[in-house]
């Protein structure tokens, strides 16, 4: 038992999200301490100098860092998070590619049109938040990413896509469901890439679809890549249903959010990413080892990055676990932009340069119309809805409660 005392897997799945935290606790308190990881050493780390770390290549690869269970089922065959150096690079460009100002704007555009028709069917009617956005980020992205398909078949892969990332906890029924979602919207996915290589389906020039076909990466790759923009931002509606959350939660920020300022609205949407709990940690590989105050890491040993614990880091940030969306405004009421060690809710440091989400604009701009709508909408928690369940990861708000929505103003 005592081999079991600190492993980080059960803990994990015992404590949900508290499991990092009670981890360090017993360990004495300190932001890096030593725990084990499949049976194998792991240095957690957490806080600016452990992103820094982290992210620093000399230190830490990327390869073999993900679990087969959980990396093919989140991210498929062949994904650029597995990817080291120049293969990486070359890899991040195509998303890069994808995911510019403008297509962002695009995107957002196609999802607030969606969200003002969605909402007027709302009215007075009891909605699962979660669901209805799953539907609304789907089709948009669907369409943005240049797939042209029925609205009822961009629904479907949606709920694939959604089922995908409902089942990264690797527990109960999730995780089975989750990998049926995976094969189904994979083998999707290749179908399109095939059709468009071979001319049967056209690609608007620069959508998703266009760059990521006309790429020389094999059909399967390519399918694995393509997932990889549409699941994650489908996986928005996570945020999205936290959104309505912190809303029913914190109801004097609604005429700000619905008449306000963009600043106010973004730094209402910076304060949902930090505070809510979404992907708990990343895992990576000591490449050379690394000596700490407790320590010497070795090469293969897991380094673990406490996403958790670096957004609520109480060196860096006043009354961490309060949720303060005015942190992020200055004293004139403009937007303060998280420091990028200090703020890791999609992965921490350069993004050209290391893993960072290459879709954190784009999961930040749906976000923000998503608040615009919510906030001029009547929304009623039902009752035990107020509690962000922190068992279960991915944590869902307000887990299958209704949320009784009215028309907007
Ligand atoms: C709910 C919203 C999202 C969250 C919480 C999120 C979070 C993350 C995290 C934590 C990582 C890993 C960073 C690392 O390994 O260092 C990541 C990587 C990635 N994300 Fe996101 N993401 C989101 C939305 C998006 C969107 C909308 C896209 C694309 C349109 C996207 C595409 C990617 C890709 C391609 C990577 C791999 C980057 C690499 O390995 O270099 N994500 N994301």
């Amino acid at each position: 038992m005592v081999a079991f005392r600190n492993e980080l897997s059960l803990a994990l799945v015992r404590h949900g999200y508290a499991a990092i935290a009670r981890l360090r606790e017993a360990g004495g308190g300190a932001d890096w301490f030593e725990a084990r990881l499949l049976g194998r050493r792991a240095l957690v780390v957490r806080g600016p100098l452990g992103v820094r770390t982290f992210y620093d290549p000399d230190f830490v690869t990327r390869r073999g860092a993900v679990p087969a269970p959980l990396r093919l089922l989140l991210f498929g065959p062949g994904t650029v998070h597995g990817l080291d150096g120049v293969a990486h690079l070359e890899r991040k460009d195509l998303f890069f590619r994808i995911i510019d100002d403008a297509s962002v704007r695009r995107l957002a555009a196609l999802v607030d049109r969606r969200l003002d028709e969605a909402s007027r069917a709302w009215d007075g009617a009891e909605i699962r938040l979660f669901d209805e956005l799953t539907a609304v980020y789907g089709e948009a992205v669907v369409e943005w990413s240049g797939i042209e398909t029925e609205r009822a078949e961009a629904h479907r892969i949606a709920r694939e896509l959604a089922l995908i990332v409902d089942g990264f906890g690797i527990r109960g029924t999730a995780y089975p469901r989750a990998v049926l979602g995976r094969v189904r919207a994979q083998l999707w996915a290749r179908r399109i890439v095939r059709e468009t290589r071979a001319g049967e389906r056209v690609a608007p020039p620069g959508s998703a679809l266009h760059v990521i076909a006309a790429s020389d990466l094999s059909d399967t790759v390519a399918a694995t890549e393509l997932v990889n923009v549409l699941r994650p931002t489908v996986a928005v509606a996570f945020f999205g249903a936290f959104a309505g959350h912190a809303l029913a939660a914190h109801p004097e920020w609604r005429s700000r959010l619905a008449d306000g300022t963009d600043d106010e609205r973004r730094a209402f949407e910076h304060e949902i990413r930090r505070w809510y709990p979404f992907a708990p940690l990343l895992p990576g590989r000591v490449r050379r080892d690394i000596h700490w105050a407790g320590g010497t890491a070795r090469q293969k040993d897991w380094i673990v990055l406490d996403i958790i614990g670096t957004n609520r880091d109480p060196a860096v940030w006043r009354d961490p676990d309060l949720f303060e969306p005015e942190r992020f405004l200055d004293a004139t009421g403009r937007v303060v932009e998280p420091d990028v060690h200090r703020y890791v809710p999609h992965g921490g440091g350069d993004v050209r340069k290391g893993h960072r989400c290459p879709g954190e604009p784009s999961a930040a701009a749906l976000l923000e119309v998503t608040l615009r709508r919510l906030a001029s909408i009547d929304l009623d928690l039902g009752p035990g809805a107020h509690e962000v369940p922190l068992r279960r990861i991915p944590s869902r708000a307000p887990a299958g409660t209704r949320i009784a929505a009215h028309a907007p103003r």
